[in-house]
This record gives structure tokens, sequence and C-alpha cells, in this order.
């Protein structure tokens, strides 16, 4: 699991070891040198005669860039620092120069107190970026005010922006964060230099997981500096497989189809078949017991316990479903979780009571579920972190103004993070919110941030194979999610990762269907399973035999 904290919790973490005089900054810079030697090493061999530019800010950030770049300067490097404010750090400046690097600045008598650095332009110090092997972001860290950077280093980032990216073009490596993102809310609002690697210091930042900003990222590697944040609350987590290993049902040789969670779905019309096929078939192969799909029948409540037999005719719906997963029953009956509003068409009259009934039986019975796409609108005021709602961005807005918050959806992208708390404050539910890195706000502020499928996964249905995948999790850990509601948040997340996972592993680096996910998603979840399920599945089936 990767956890953020704020730069506040970062910065009252460093404030004790300041104190004391342990010298966080050479650690930091000493460890960002090392990566910098590693991509080199990597992309041209050898390390000495490599060229790097290192852009320099006005504070701490800029500092750690400088020490690093001093130690590089000792190892042959040729080292160029661009210093972009009037002032710069004394002791990595003196560092750099006696190592040997040449220290220009955006500003006349800049970065230097007017001792006379050289200037250069804008159009200058990018172009030596450009032709760099390495550039090293050390404009802006956790002290940045606002998105963006202003000022010369804004003009620089623009300049740099605009440079045409090419393979044999310099990797960008950003310090602690790619300069200019909202390091906490991880907006990523004006001038901003994405990086190919962000090289973070004590722990990583909830902009570097959060987005829109953790596409300008690259990939994050945490140093350790000797902060001790074990003890202070995390902002955002990122689940790993190992992670989900731990949390997804693992059957025993005790197990039958009932325990293992029956999931209850009322997805599709018979205009849109497709999610209902492609919801239930995701949940089937996702690993739950069994998966009831409700067609429309004037049956209305069924007593808990009740077994009726699957309805002789379900409709196109439900015949649709079966030629497609035979294993589905049709009808009503007893069940530990609900999915709802997969391909629910709003217009359908039948369709949206039997939506309603099913709602209001799983909010009243306090059952966990899925709401998506039609049933959305259906919510009650208020639910239980019990009760996931997984919008877009365009169903989340919907959801916000429909409760008197004017919100657009190209607001929610701007900020998910704000407009997915503001839902879960609003619902009392848990809120997964689906885009390119999908965020879920749940219970006791749990926040989680998944970036695990390829753009590919853009693709119609795929948002009703997720919904299959978190209704069989949420039926499979029923028990669990009602003794803590908080685990709610956790398990949206592991459903996430394996659908992003399922859409690489359908076609690695190509396109895919929302079918062919759900057909991945066998083979996915034992992939995540032997992260460190293979142990895992041993001691069940151990216990099992017991
Ligand atoms: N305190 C320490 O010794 C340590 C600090 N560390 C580094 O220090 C960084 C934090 O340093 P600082 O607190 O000095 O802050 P920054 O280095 O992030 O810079 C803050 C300064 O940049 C300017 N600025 C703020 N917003 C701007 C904007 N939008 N556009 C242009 N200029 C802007 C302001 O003059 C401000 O004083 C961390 O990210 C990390 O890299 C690490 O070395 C660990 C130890
Ligand atoms: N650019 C992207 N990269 C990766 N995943 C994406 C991207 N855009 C959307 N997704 C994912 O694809 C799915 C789309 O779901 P949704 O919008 O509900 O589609 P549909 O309604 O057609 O099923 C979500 O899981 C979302 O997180
Ligand atoms: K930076």
């Amino acid at each position: 699991m990767l956890l953020s904290w704020t730069s506040a919790v970062v910065r009252s973490a460093e404030e004790p070891l300041l104190a004391a005089g342990v010298p966080l900054m050479e650690r930091a810079a000493f460890a960002l040198h090392g990566q910098v030697l590693r991509v080199l090493r990597a992309r041209r061999g050898r390390v000495r005669g490599a060229r790097v530019v290192v852009l320099v800010g006005s504070g701490n950030n800029g500092g750690d860039a400088l020490h690093a770049g001093a130690l590089l300067a000792r190892r042959g490097v040729q080292v160029t620092a661009v210093t972009c404010a009037a002032r710069a750090h004394a002791g990595g400046l003196a560092a750099a120069r006696s190592a040997g690097a040449r220290v220009v600045s955006l500003v006349a008598g800049g970065g230097d107190g007017g001792r006379g650095v050289p200037t250069t332009t804008v159009e200058a110090a990018a172009g030596a970026a450009a032709g760099a092997d390495v550039v090293l972001d050390g404009l802006l860290g956790i002290g940045a005010s606002g998105t963006g950077a202003r000022g010369p280093a804004g003009a620089l980032v623009e300049a740099l922006r605009q440079t045409p990216r090419s393979p044999h073009g310099p990797v960008v490596v950003a310090v602690d964060v790619p300069s200019g993102i909202g390091v906490d809310d991880g907006t990523c609002g004006g001038a901003v230099l994405p990086a190919d690697l962000t090289v973070t210091f004590g722990g990583a930042k909830p902009g570097l997981l959060l987005p829109p900003a953790d596409a300008c990222a690259g990939d994050v590697v945490v140093v350790d500096i000797g902060l001790d944040l074990a003890a202070a609350r995390p902002a955002v987590a990122r689940l790993a497989p190992e992670d989900v290993a731990a949390l997804w049902p693992v059957p025993d040789r005790h197990s039958h189809k009932y325990a293992r969670g029956v999931l209850g779905v009322v997805a599709g019309t018979p205009r849109y078949p497709g999610a209902a096929v492609l919801c239930a078939g995701a949940a089937v192969l996702a690993g739950v017991g069994m998966v009831r799909f409700v067609p429309d029948a004037p049956t209305g409540r069924v007593d808990p316990g009740d077994e009726l037999p699957p309805h002789g005719d379900g409709g196109p719906l439900a015949a649709a479903v079966l030629a497609a997963r035979p294993e589905v029953v049709v009808g009503q009956g007893r069940v530990q979780a609900w999915v709802l509003g997969p391909g629910v068409d709003p217009h359908d009259h039948a369709r949206r009571r039997t939506l309603t009934d099913a709602l209001d039986a799983a909010v009243s019975d306090g059952l966990p579920a899925v709401v998506d796409a039609g049933a959305l609108d259906q919510l009650p005021p208020r639910v239980g972190p019990q009760v996931v709602l997984t919008p877009h961005a365009g169903e989340l807005a919907r959801l916000l103004r429909a409760r008197g918050e004017p919100v657009e959806r190209a607001q929610v992208e701007a900020e998910p993070l704000r407009h997915a708390r503001r839902a879960h404050e609003l619902t009392g539910a848990t809120v997964l919110l689906k885009g390119p890195t999908t965020v879920v706000v749940g219970a006791g502020g749990a926040v989680y941030a998944q970036a695990d499928g390829p753009a590919w996964l853009a693709t119609a249905g795929s948002g009703d194979v997720l919904a299959g995948i978190l209704g069989a999790l949420l039926a499979g850990r029923s028990q669990e999610v009602a003794d803590d509601p908080g685990l709610v948040a956790a398990l949206a997340a592991a459903a996430a990762l394996v659908h992003g996972r399922a859409a690489h592993l359908a076609n690695p680096g190509g396109p895919v269907t929302a079918s062919a996910v759900a057909e991945a998603l066998p083979a996915t979840v034992a992939a995540v399973l032997g992260a460190n399920g293979g142990a895992r599945a041993a001691v069940a089936e151990r216990r099992g035999r017991r």
C-alpha cells in the first residue's frame, strides 16, 4: 500500500529532527542523486559526461536539487543549475559551485544575493534542458502556494511544456513533487512540469496519488529520510495487489455458495440488455457464490429466508443474461448485497419500480449495495456507508446538483477528491468516483486513489463490469462490512484495482472490450491472490481441513 501525508503533517514530522540537527536535506539530496545515477545508467550506460539541468526555485526544494546536483557533478556529470528566483538556497548554491556545476539565473543578479550569477533567458534555459539527459525539477516542493509555478519559474515551465517530447528528450525527475501541483489536493491548475519520475522524501504526498495531478508524477519513489510518520494519519492511500489479496474473500473447504455470498442484481432494461449481461457476468467471474438476477415482476418484497423458485419467464432481459451466463439464477430471494442501476433506463417504469423496491429493501435491511448509473437518481437523501455510489464525473455533478450544489462535470474533473468528499458528506454513502484514476471516499475519512487500468478501459460497458466486481466483493464480505462499514471503501478500491488489472491482462497494450475485461477476471483474481494470496489460500484450505 502506498500511503501519503499532507504537507502540514510532513512538516511537523520534520520539525523535531531539524531542531535536533538531523541533516534531512543532505539525506534527501543523497537519495535523489542516487535515483538520478540510476536513470543515467539506464539511459546511457555511463554517468561521466552525462548532462543534467537542475531547475532551482527559491526554497528548500531548490536546496535539495542543488545538493543533488553537487553530488552528481562530483561523479563527472556536467551540471547546469538554473536559478529561477531572486534567491536560492545558499548552502546548496555553494555546494553546487564548489563541485564544478555551472550556475546561471533567469533573474538579473538572482539566486545569489546579487553576487553576479550570469543571467540567461527562458529560451536558452529551455534549450539547455531539452538537450540534457536529465532535468531535475527543484522549483517548488511542499511550500508551494496555489497551483502552478509563477514568475520566471512559471515562464520556464511553460517553455518546457511547449518543447515537443521525444524518446530522446530528457528524463524529467521531480524533486519531492512535480513543481506546482496542489500538493495536498491533487489539483493541477497552472504551470506544472510533468515528470517521468518523482523522488519524494519521507512519505508520498496526496497530490502524487490524486487525480488530475498524479498524471504528472510518473513513477513515484519514496525515499526514507528518517521521518516518523507511522503514528500520523495518512491522507490518501493506494492499494497494491497484496493488499487486495488480504481483502478478497477466499473460500475454504466448509464454504458453500450461500456462505460465499449471494448478490442481487437489478441491471439493464430491454433496451439496454448488455449492462445486465456484463454486470451479472462480471460478478460470476469475480467469484461470487451466486448471482440472483431480478427481472420485473409484481412479486413485491420477499421475506428474508424465502427461497423462491426462479421465475420461469424473466422476460428477454433475463433470457439474455442466462444465454451469456447460465450460472445466474433468475428471480427474487435472499441476498447479502445488491448491485442496482447499471443500464437501467429511468424512463422504463417497470424497471424503475423494481429498482426502487430493491433499493428500499437494501437500505432498510442495511445491506451493502452498489448504486450505479440509473439508480443514482433514486438514492434516498441519507444512507449509510455500506451503500457505494459509483458515478463518473458527469453523474457525480448531476447528483450534487440534485442536492443544491451548482457543479459542472469539468469542475468534478478538476477536483475529483473535493467533489467525491462532498457527495459522501451529503449522502452518507461511500463514493467511488470513476475516471482515469478512481477516487474512493468512505466512512471515517478513508480516501483511496487507484490508477490501475489502461486508458483502453474507457469503453462502453466497463463501468457495468466494475459494478459487478464490487458487488461480488461486498456479497462475499457482507458480514465484515456489517461489523465495520469503514471496510467498504477499501473493498471499493480493491474492486477498482482488479478491474484495471483485468483490462491490462485482457489485451496487454491494446484495445479491450468490457466483455474481455470480465472474461479476464478469474485469471486476474488468481494473479492478485498470488501476490500473497497463495499463502492465504493455503491457510484457508488448512483451516478448512480442521
Ligand atoms: N526543511 C528541510 O530541511 C527539508 C525540506 N525538504 C525539501 O524542502 C521542500 C519544502 O521547502 P520550502 O518550504 O522551502 O518550500 P519550496 O521549496 O516548496 O518553495 C517555497 C518558496 O517558493 C516560492 N513560491 C511559493 N509558491 C510559488 C509559486 N506558485 N510560484 C513560484 N514561486 C512560489 C515562495 O517564495 C516560497 O517561499 C520540500 O518539498 C523538500 O523538497 C527536504 O529536503 C527534507 C528536509
Ligand atoms: N482514461 C482512462 N484510463 C483508465 N480508466 C478509465 C479511463 N476513463 C475511464 N476509465 C474507467 O473506465 C470505466 C468507465 O465506466 P463508465 O463511465 O461507467 O462506463 P459505462 O457506463 O460505459 O460502463 C470506469 O471504471 C473508469 O474508471
Ligand atoms: K519539485
